[in-house]
């Protein structure tokens, strides 16, 4: 039987737990007074969408921006849920909808801060309050997905059998289940935890983004080790302004959500991370690729397609080969490293894997993918202005050639600044199309195209599309001593225009079109489900 990712979001075994009691520990840990319990219940299980209630679920009816869920309480009634937690602007529907279906459904309505309720209560009903092993949380615009994927890999030469939470999958030791956000609901992140242990995992890691935090996916956590990779313009439509996106991913190094911070402290954003994390009270440990800091990198010198470079601790000098391409590639590794350090490895545990290239030989689908070498084929995920300046400054050829789009529906602010950055890194800008969602494609191409002519530096430009398309053109325009970045799309395997999934992978379609040229590619037979986290 196969069974939804729903339901592997969660323990195979569930415990049953009294709904009354489970609520009133919930709220003498959150300090909440006055909270109505109506009725009796056993729950098994925790839900926030009304699709994922099992029978014998509590259910957070909570309200969003666009709807309240208590709007799907006759769903969720239908569905077997054996208790409902809501908020006054709830309550009213909730009970309509158990008196329409005739049937008693515990119901509890918190006065305020409902959604702080919703990790406790999973900690609670899948048994993660305490963990039988460590796990990581990565934080920042760019990098989550790749040191996370590094830190199990590490982990792995260790011996651990490890789980990962994150855009590209969740793994539950050698359990793989599909991801839909980078960090999952709250009660889908403590059921995967306790998925995790039931699978004999030995040591996690899980990317925390900006939304998860705002919107509590990780409460009920503690990590035991936390790290910053760096913060760049990125979701100001959720945030508004970097202040906000910056304080927000600030709470992720607070004592009571991670029992160390590991915070690459170059840069303004860097620097500030590690005093607030000081300033909260975190026991912090800064890394530097630039100057003095608890953990430092030196001798940073290229080695085949990767880098190698020293790791400064405690007096130690640590040995790092890093097979990965990508001169940002350092700053995650060393972020990795350093976080399994600070977890309590020991620099000798670690120093023949890390010197011998092996802790850190990991593919992580679609970032840095090298799809062919004559001409350099890379396909990348970068998708704001930092991460497209620095992938751009990472690849090398005679002449560099970059296709990309800007994507529709996010933060439009960084179309004209990446149309700049690219025309300012790549000697061919082919302009396309990313994914428009709702929005006109023509428009958003646009508004990169005008930022990629105000730079005028001479960079050759055209506008290309559908995306298929401009990837083919930029292969015909390649010489094979040059470089073709292909950026922004990544492990994507569908681009969303107007609601509608259109199947487009650009590693595919890179591929293709290197053959169809008469050039060589690589095998790519890991290309696709080459996760190895
Ligand atoms: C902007 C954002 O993150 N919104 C999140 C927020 O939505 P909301 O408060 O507006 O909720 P709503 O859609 O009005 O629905 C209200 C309630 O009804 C429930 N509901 C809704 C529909 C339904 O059929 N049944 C049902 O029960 C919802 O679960 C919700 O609890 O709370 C909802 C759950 O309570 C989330 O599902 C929703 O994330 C949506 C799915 C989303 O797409 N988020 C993205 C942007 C996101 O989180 N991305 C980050 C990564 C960003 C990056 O680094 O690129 C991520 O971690 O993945
Ligand atoms: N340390 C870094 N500094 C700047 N850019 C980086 C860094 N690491 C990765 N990138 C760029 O960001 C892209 C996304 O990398 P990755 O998936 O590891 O980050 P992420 O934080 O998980 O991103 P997202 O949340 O958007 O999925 C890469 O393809 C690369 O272009």
């Amino acid at each position: 039987m196969t069974s939804s990712p729903t339901s592997r979001m969660r323990p195979r075994t569930a415990r049953a737990v009294d709904a009354r009691s489970l609520i009133e520990a919930v709220a003498a840990r959150l300090g909440t007074a006055d909270v109505e319990v109506a009725g009796d219940a056993e729950v098994t299980g925790v839900a926030l969408d009304s699709r994922a209630v099992q029978p014998g679920d509590l259910w957070v009816a909570l309200p969003g921006a666009a709807r309240h869920g208590a709007d799907f309480a006759p769903a969720v009634i239908a569905a077997g849920a054996s208790c409902i937690v809501t908020d006054e602007a709830g309550r009213a529907r909730v009970e309509a909808a158990a008196a329409e279906a005739g049937r008693a459904v515990a119901l509890a309505v918190v006065p305020s801060g409902l959604r702080a309720w919703a990790g406790p209560l999973a900690a609670e009903v899948f048994g993660t309050g305490e963990r039988a092993f460590p796990l990581f949380a990565v934080t920042g615009t760019n990098g989550k997905t790749t040191t996370t994927y590094m830190l199990n890999s590490l982990q792995r030469a260790l011996g651990r059998s490890t789980g990962v939470i994150g855009t590209i999958e969740i793994r539950a030791g050698e359990e793989a289940i599909p991801s839909v956000l980078t960090t999952p609901e709250s009660p889908d992140v403590h059921g995967i935890l306790a998925r995790m242990a039931e699978n004999g995992v030995t040591g996690a890691a899980m990317e925390v983004s900006s939304h998860a935090i705002d919107y509590r996916r990780v409460d009920g956590i503690r990590f035991d080790v936390a790290g910053f990779t760096n913060l760049t313009q990125d979701h100001l439509d959720l945030h508004g302004t970097m202040e906000e996106y910056f304080a927000s991913k600030a709470q992720l190094f607070e004592p009571a959500r991670s029992a160390a911070a590991v915070i690459l402290a170059d840069g303004e954003w860097g620097h500030r991370m590690a005093e607030a994390a000081r300033a909260a009270g975190a026991v912090v440990v800064t890394l530097s690729l630039e100057g003095e800091a608890d953990a430092r990198v030196t001798d940073v010198a290229q080695e085949g397609l990767g880098s190698r470079f020293t790791l400064e601790w405690r007096g130690e000098r640590l040995e790092v080969v890093l097979p990965l391409p990508g001169a940002f590639n350092v700053a995650n590794a060393a972020l990795a490293v350093t976080m399994l350090l600070a977890s309590g490895v020991s620099a000798a545990q670690l120093a023949p894997v890390l010197a011998d290239g092996s802790g850190l030989a990991v593919t992580v689908p679609g970032r840095m993918q090298v799809i062919g070498t004559s001409p350099a084929a890379i396909v990348d995920f970068a998708h704001n202005p930092d991460a497209l300046e620095r992938a751009l400054a990472s690849v090398a050829g005679e002449r560099r050639i970059l296709v990309f789009g800007a994507t529709g529906d996010r933060d439009p602010s960084k179309r004209h600044a990446m149309g700049r950055i690219a025309a300012e890194g790549a000697d061919i800008v082919i302009v396309t199309d990313d994914d428009p969602h709702g929005e006109d494609p023509a428009s958003i191409r646009a508004a990169v195209l005008e930022g990629a002519r105000a730079a005028g530096t001479g960079a050759s430009i055209e506008e290309v599309h559908p995306r298929a398309d401009a990837i083919a053109r930029a292969v015909e325009l390649a010489g094979p001593k040059d470089a073709i970045l292909v950026a922004g799309r990544g492990h994507e395997t569908v681009q969303d225009v107007a609601g509608v999934d259109i199947p487009l992978d650009d590693r595919e379609e890179l591929a293709a079109a290197l053959r169809r040229a008469g050039y060589p590619t690589l095998d790519q037979t890991t290309r696709k489900d080459g996760a190895e986290c």
